[in-house]
């Protein structure tokens, strides 16, 4: 297993450092590094610190900070920028943008498991300009042109 570096920037994160659930999980759970409960009233978006920042350092990978499923479906608490995306060279706190979408305030409790880290990879590319593509079975369809079915 690959492994990047992490800094503890609150010490109520070093007994519980983001694991996978499981051995096929893909996401590490991000906990609300606050000191007391927030309430979030409907429609709001709050920024919640996490108490951790990760270097990821090599450009061919980059994290994705994506809402918790649970939390998302049954109160409403989602991403005010629907998916934070943390650059390879970004080494400041993760942050969660964190969005009521739903229609009663939530009490956000210290140290609640907020949303998840996703580890991806990541191809930087350069741009080769051209008039014209080479043709493809697609062309320039898109948005429902291959029809319902
Ligand atoms: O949900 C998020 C999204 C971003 N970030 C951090 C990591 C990321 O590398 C940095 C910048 O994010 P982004 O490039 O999406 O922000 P921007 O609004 O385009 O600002 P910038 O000019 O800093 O790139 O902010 C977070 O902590 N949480």
């Amino acid at each position: 297993m690959k492994t990047i570096d992490i800094k503890i920037l609150d010490p109520r994160m070093q007994e519980q450092l983001p694991a996978y659930a499981t051995p096929g999980s893909a996401g590490l759970d991000l906990r609300a590094c606050i000191d007391a409960p927030i309430v979030i009233e409907a429609g709001q978006t709050v920024l919640i610190p996490t108490g951790l920042a990760i270097h990821l350092a090599d450009p061919g990978y980059a994290a994705m900070i994506l809402p918790r499923s649970g939390m998302g479906h049954k109160n409403g608490i989602v991403l005010g920028n629907l998916v934070g995306l943390i650059d390879s060279d970004y080494q400041g706190q993760l942050m969660v943008s964190t969005w009521n979408r739903g229609h009663a305030a939530f009490t956000l409790n210290p140290m609640e498991r907020l949303a998840q880290l996703i580890i991806v990879p990541v191809l930087q590319v350069g741009f080769n300009v051209v008039e014209e593509f080479d043709s493809s079975e697609r062309g320039a369809g898109g948005f429902g042109s291959t029809g319902k079915q």
